[in-house]
C-alpha cells in the first residue's frame, strides 16, 4: 500500500506522477553510494559556482606553499610511515609469538594468521592531497604552534616558547592555518582495514555483512588515525612508538560517524582480549546525550561485533559499574539497586553485587562489558551511587567518546560530561569527539580539559609534547547535509502552520514535477513537550481509518515511560508508525535509515538545531529528502540564521531555478543579537514558551493549544470520527489491506 496515496484521501495520484515520485523517496531502497563529495571534477564545479563564497571552505589551503611539513607526525608522511619501516621479518616473529594468545570467542577469525601479508605500499602526498581535496576532507593539528613545532624537532615545548617569545616572528594567520593543515593517508576502501590496519578479520567480514562496501568521507578521514596503532609493528626493535591521538571530527549528519568510532573500539578490544586473555573490563565508554541514541550505539556496535568476543552495553537504570564499599551505609543502596536491575541478568553482563566480599573495598568493575554506552547522566549517577557519594574513578577506561559532542559539553551537560571525563583517570586515556556542528567554543573547552587533565595527572614525555589533537572536518563545518530539499514557509499565524502541515498531509492540488512533497515516513518537531502532543491530538483522526488511522501517528518525548518511547521507536522502524511529533529528543543522532521528510513545525532554537534536524533525513548520502520549515509573524526575529543555512546549502548544492530563499528575504530579515541568540536557544521562541503558560492577571493561555477550530467543535469532531473509526476497525479483520505492488514497507531494509 502506498502511505501517501492513502493519507491523500480521495486525492487521485496521476501514476506517472506517483511513480516518478517514488523512486526519489530516500526509502526507496539503499543509497547507491553513501559519500557525499564524491568527484574531483564535481567539486571543482561546486568551487567554480562558489566563487568568492565569504563562507570557510574545507578545501581553502590546497596548493598552498606548506612551509610546514605535514609529514611532521609519524602517521602522515612517506618518509616515516611505520609500515613501510618494519621488516616484515619481524612483524612475522611477533605474529609467531603471538600464536599462543587466544580471544574468548571465534578465535580463527581473530588471531592475525601468519600468511596475511600487511601491504605497505605508501601514498604518495600528491595523491593522498587530491583524493582528501576531492571528498573534502581536511585535517589540522589543534595544538599550539609551538607545541607541532617541538614535535617536528624533538625539541622541549617551553625552550622552544621562550626562544619564540625572544625572537622569532609570528606567523601570520594563513600561515599558522597552512601549518596546522595536515594530509594523512585516506582510507580508500574498507579491504585497506586488513591490508593495511590489520583489523580483526572477523569485524572487516562483519562490515561488509552489514553491507557497507565504500566508506564514508569521515570513515576515510578518521579511520586511519584511530587505527594508526593497529599498524604499527611493535617489536621491541621496531623504530616507531605507539602514538595515538586525541581527535575532534566534524561531519555531516548521516555520514557514518558512528562507524567510524565503533570499528577502532571493537579492534582495539580484539587486540586487548588477545594481549590480555580473560581480562574483562570496561575499556572503553561511548557517552550519547539521549537513551534512543545510547540503544542504537549499541545495536550498530553489537551487529558488528558479532563473533569478535567484544560486549557492548547500554547503560541501565541501577547497573553498577564499579564496586561499592560494603560498609552498613551501603549496603541499602545495594539492595535496592540489585533489585531495580531486572536486565542485567539477561545480559550475563552485570555480576550479582551481593556476590561481593562485604567490607572490603575494591576497585575491579563489576560491568563486565569491554564497551559501555551511555547517558551521562546514567553514568555519573551509577559512578557516585545517586550522587550521594563523590564520582568513582573508572581507571580501566583507555578510551572515551563523546558523540554529539557539542551538546555534551553545552551547559545543560557540560557538569556531568566533565565529570566522567575526570573519571577516566587512565594515563594513557584518548578521547574522542563527534558531531556535525561544533563550535570553536567547544575546540578552546577540549583544549583546555585535555591540557588540565594532563597537569593534574602529570602526564609527561620524554619531549614534554603531548599527545596530537586533531580536528577532521568534512565539507563545510556546521552546515546542513548537502543531498535535502530545503522549503522555508511562512505560515504568518499558528493557524497558518497548521492549515500547511494539512496540506503537506494531503496535498490536493496537484504538485509541480520539481517541487518537493513530503512524503511518509517523516518527523515533525515542535518547540516544547505540551505542543508535542498538542499537535499530535489535533492530528490523530486526519490519517484514514483505511491506513491505519490514529495508530499511524504518534507522539514522543521525554515524558513518556522509557518502555512506551522505546515501542514507538521500534513501530518507526518497522513501518507501523509512520509520522513522529517529537521535539528535540529526536533532534540529534538518531537514524531511521529510509526517512524521507522533517518538519519543523516550530522554527528550531539554533542553526546547530536545525542541521541536525534536518538530518534526520538524506542519511548515508540518499538523495529526495525533504526538510520543511514553518515560521510565523512571531519567528520573524528569529529566522535569519536558518534562512542563511537553507541559502549556503543550496548554493553549495548549485540548485538551479527557484531557491527556497530569496536574496530580497535574506536582505530584509533583521539580524540576532548574540545575548538574543543565547536566550533563544535557551528558552525557545517566548511566544510558544512553557513558561508562557500565565497571562499576569494569573489566568492561563493556552499556548499549547494547536487548532484551526474551536474547543467544542474539535471534541464533537473527535467524538464523531472516534466512532466511525471504530465501527470500520471492527467490521474489518485486518485494519491495513494489503495491495500488490506499491506497497511501504517500513524504514529499515
Ligand atoms: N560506509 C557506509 N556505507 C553505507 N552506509 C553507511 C556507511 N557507513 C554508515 N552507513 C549508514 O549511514 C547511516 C548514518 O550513519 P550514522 O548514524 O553513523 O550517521 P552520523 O554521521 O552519526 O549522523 P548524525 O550526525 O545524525 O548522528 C546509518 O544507517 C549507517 O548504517
Amino acid at each position: 500500500m502506498d502511505a501517501f496515496k492513502l493519507l491523500t484521501r480521495s486525492t487521485k495520484l496521476k501514476p506517472t506522477a506517483a511513480s516518478s515520485n517514488s523512486h526519489r523517496l530516500p526509502s526507496a531502497g539503499k543509497a547507491e553510494n553513501p559519500q557525499l563529495f564524491r568527484s574531483a571534477q564535481d567539486l571543482e564545479t561546486k568551487k567554480r559556482k562558489r566563487g568568492s563564497d565569504e563562507h570557510e571552505d574545507s578545501d581553502g589551503n590546497e596548493g598552498s606553499d606548506n612551509e610546514f611539513d605535514a609529514t611532521q607526525l609519524a602517521l602522515f608522511g612517506a618518509k616515516s610511515a611505520p609500515v613501510k619501516n618494519a621488516s616484515l621479518k619481524e612483524s612475522k616473529k611477533l605474529r609467531k609469538s603471538n600464536k599462543n594468545q587466544s580471544v574468548e570467542e571465534d578465535n580463527a577469525q581473530n588471531e592475525p594468521d601468519s600468511d596475511h601479508e600487511v601491504s605497505t605500499a605508501v601514498m604518495e602526498e600528491s595523491e593522498r592531497r587530491s583524493i582528501l581535496k576531492a571528498h573534502r576532507i581536511k585535517v589540522s593539528d589543534l595544538r599550539d604552534l609551538e607545541e607541532i613545532q617541538a614535535a617536528k624537532t624533538g625539541d622541549d615545548v617551553e625552550k622552544k616558547k621562550k626562544r619564540k617569545k625572544k625572537k622569532e616572528p609570528t606567523l601570520s594567520k594563513k600561515k599558522q592555518k597552512e601549518a596546522r593543515q595536515l594530509y594523512p593517508e585516506p582510507l580508500v576502501s574498507f579491504q585497506e582495514l586488513r591490508n593495511k590496519y590489520r583489523v580483526s578479520r572477523r569485524l572487516t567480514a562483519n562490515i561488509g555483512e552489514q553491507g557497507f562496501s565504500v566508506p564514508t568521507e569521515v570513515q576515510m578521514g578518521s579511520l586511519p588515525l584511530l587505527l594508526w596503532n593497529s599498524a604499527i609493528d611493535k617489536t621491541p626493535s621496531s623504530p616507531k612508538e605507539s602514538q595515538e591521538l586525541d581527535l575532534l571530527v566534524v561531519a555531516p549528519t548521516g555520514s557514518g560517524k558512528t562507524l567510524a568510532f565503533l570499528i577502532p573500539l571493537i579492534n582495539n578490544m580484539v587486540q586487548h582480549h588477545r594481549q590480555n586473555p580473560g581480562q574483562r573490563e570496561i575499556c572503553s565508554v561511548i557517552v550519547a546525550p539521549t537513551k534512543e541514541l545510547v540503544g542504537q550505539i549499541v545495536n550498530e556496535g553489537r551487529k558488528l561485533a558479532v563473533g569478535t568476543g567484544v560486549t557492548i552495553t547500554a547503560m541501565r537504570k541501577g547497573m553498577q559499574v564499579m564496586d561499592l564499599i560494603h560498609d552498613e551505609e551501603n549496603l541499602l543502596e545495594e539492595k535496592s539497586s540489585s533489585e531495580s536491575d531486572p536486565g542485567s541478568s539477561s545480559d550475563n553482563e552485570t555480576e550479582d553485587a551481593k556476590s561481593k566480599s562485604k567490607g572490603k573495598k575494591t576497585n575491579t568493575t563489576v560491568t563486565k562489558s569491554d564497551i559501555l554506552v551511555t547517558t551521562p547522566l546514567a553514568l555519573v549517577n551509577a559512578l557516585s551511587a545517586n550522587k550521594t557519594k563523590s564520582v568513582s574513578p573508572l581507571p580501566s577506561v583507555e578510551h572515551l567518546v563523546l558523540d554529539e559532542a557539542d551538546v555534551l559539553l553545552d551547559p545543560l551537560f557540560r557538569e556531568q560530561t566533565s565529570a566522567i571525563w575526570n573519571a577516566c583517570t587512565n594515563p594513557r586515556l584518548r578521547i574522542s569527539l563527534w558531531s556535525a556542528t561544533m563550535g570553536s567554543n567547544i575546540e578552546e573547552l577540549t583544549k583546555e580539559t585535555i591540557k588540565k587533565r594532563r597537569e593534574s595527572l602529570a602526564i609527561e614525555n620524554s619531549q614534554n609534547t603531548s599527545t596530537p589533537l586533531l580536528r577532521v572536518v568534512i565539507g563545510l563545518k556546521d552546515s546542513a547535509v548537502p543531498n535535502i530539499k530545503h522549503k522555508l514557509v511562512y505560515a504568518a499565524t499558528e493557524q497558518g502552520k497548521l492549515l500547511g502541515l494539512r496540506q503537506l498531509l494531503r496535498p490536493s492540488a496537484a504538485v509541480a514535477p520539481n517541487e518537493a512533497r513530503l512524503r511518509p515516513p517523516f518527523l515533525i518537531f515542535t518547540q516544547t513537550i505540551p505542543r508535542a502532543v498538542a499537535l499530535h491530538s489535533e492530528l490523530l483522526y486526519d490519517i484514514p481509518p483505511e491506513a491505519g488511522g490514529s495508530s499511524r501517528i504518534a507522539v514522543l518525548h521525554s515524558d513518556l515511560s522509557e518502555t512506551r518511547r522505546s515501542d514507538i521507536m521500534k513501530g518507526f522502524r518497522k513501518g507501523e508508525i509512520w509520522i513522529i511529533i517529537t521535539t528535540d529528543l529526536l533532534a540529534r543522532g538518531v537514524d531511521f535509515r529510509g526517512i524521507n521528510g522533517v518538519v519543523n513545525y516550530d522554527i528550531p532554537t539554533s542553526s546547530a538545531a536545525y542541521v541536525h534536524r534536518v538530518g534526520r533525513t538524506g542519511r548515508a548520502g540518499r538523495e529526495g529528502g525533504v526538510a520543511v520549515t514553518f515560521y510565523t509573524k512571531e519567528d520573524i526575529p528569529y529566522v535569519k540564521s536558518i534562512a542563511n543555512l537553507i541559502h549556503t546549502s543550496e548554493k553549495l548544492q548549485g540548485t538551479t531555478g527557484e531557491k527556497s530563499v530569496q536574496k530580497w528575504l535574506l536582505d530584509a530579515l533583521p539580524d540576532l543579537s548574540k545575548k538574543d541568540k543565547q536566550e533563544l536557544k535557551r528558552h525557545g521562541v517566548k511566544a510558544r514558551a512553557a513558561s508562557a503558560k500565565l497571562r499576569p492577571d494569573g489566568k492561563e493561555i493556552r499556548t499549547s493549544r494547536i487548532s484551526t477550530k474551536s474547543g467544542y467543535d474539535r471534541k464533537m469532531e473527535n467524538k464523531r470520527k472516534g466512532t466511525i473509526t471504530a465501527n470500520r476497525q471492527k467490521s474489518k479483520a485486518s485494519t491495513v489491506p494489503a495491495e500488490s505492488g506499491d506497497e511501504w514497507e517500513g524504514i529499515d531494509e
